[in-house]
């Protein structure tokens, strides 16, 4: 179990009433093939550059040479391009944070429709200043965590309404944390999430949050 609770249903085929026209898509095709098996490493030198880009000083010099190599590197994926639906960033389950590189790692290590737990590792890149985690990161994590545990309370897709998150103490990079999220309360379609985030017996944050269930083909 990695990047979503590996025991729940997540491959949902499309049948004859629900095409694949507006808001999500009816057949969410999970897979851990594309990609192939190398591509959690992709993911990863993708995000230990983005590290090194955010604390190196390069030379003019080096800086033309990177440019020109990204530059090649973009041009080879320009020639794989997919939609967002059959995109290994995002639907690989067996990799931390689905694959998704704009995502801080985490692993899911228990999901359910009682909610998740999650170790989640704010990078070097991830840094707001003075050492610490951006509070903006910090949402994100949340966001997903939170989205993951309404999803999985009423199996199916949920939007965020609004998501307030309390700093409660500075939240470490490279470090190991556990973030759990969990619904609350239920109401119709409405989903009060909580959440913390911590390090150790540490609190560094907090959750409160609504989901709404999306409708059938709503966007
Ligand atoms: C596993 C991966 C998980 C990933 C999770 C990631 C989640 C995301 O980041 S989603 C992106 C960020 N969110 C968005 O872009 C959402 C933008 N907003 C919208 O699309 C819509 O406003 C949406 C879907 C939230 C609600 O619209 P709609 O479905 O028409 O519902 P609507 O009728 O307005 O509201 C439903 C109920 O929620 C309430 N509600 C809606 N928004 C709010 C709000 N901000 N605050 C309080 N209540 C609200 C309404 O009052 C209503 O209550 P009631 O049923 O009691 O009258």
């Amino acid at each position: 179990m990695k990047g979503a609770p590996t025991d729940q249903k997540w491959h949902v085929p499309a049948t004859e009433d629900s095409p694949h026209e507006g808001g999500f898509r009816a057949e969410i095709d999970v897979t851990v093939e594309r990609g192939g098996p190398r591509y959690g490493e992709l993911i990863e030198q993708v995000r230990t550059f983005m590290d090194k880009v955010r604390y190196a000083n390069p030379t003019p010099e080096l800086v033309d040479e990177i440019i020109s190599d990204l530059q090649e590197f973009n041009a080879k994926l320009d020639t794989v391009l997919v939609d967002e639906w059959t995109s290994p960033s995002g639907t690989r389950i067996d990799l931390p944070a689905r694959g998704n590189i704009t995502l801080p790692p985490y692993e899911v290590v228990d999901g359910g429709e009682h909610g998740v737990t999650a170790t989640v590792e704010f990078r070097p890149f991830h840094l707001g200043g003075n050492g610490v985690a951006h509070g903006g990161h910090v949402a994100t994590a949340f966001d997903d965590l939170g989205g993951m545990a309404a999803a999985l309370n009423v199996h199916g897709i949920c939007r965020t309404a609004y998501l307030t998150v309390n700093y409660r103490s500075l939240t470490p990079l490279s470090t190991p944390l556990m973030l759990r999220t969990w619904v609350e309360r239920r109401d119709d379609r409405k989903l009060f999430v909580k959440g913390t985030l911590h390090d150790g017996e540490r609190l560094c944050a907090d959750l409160d949050a609504l989901f709404i269930a999306l409708r059938r083909g709503q966007a």
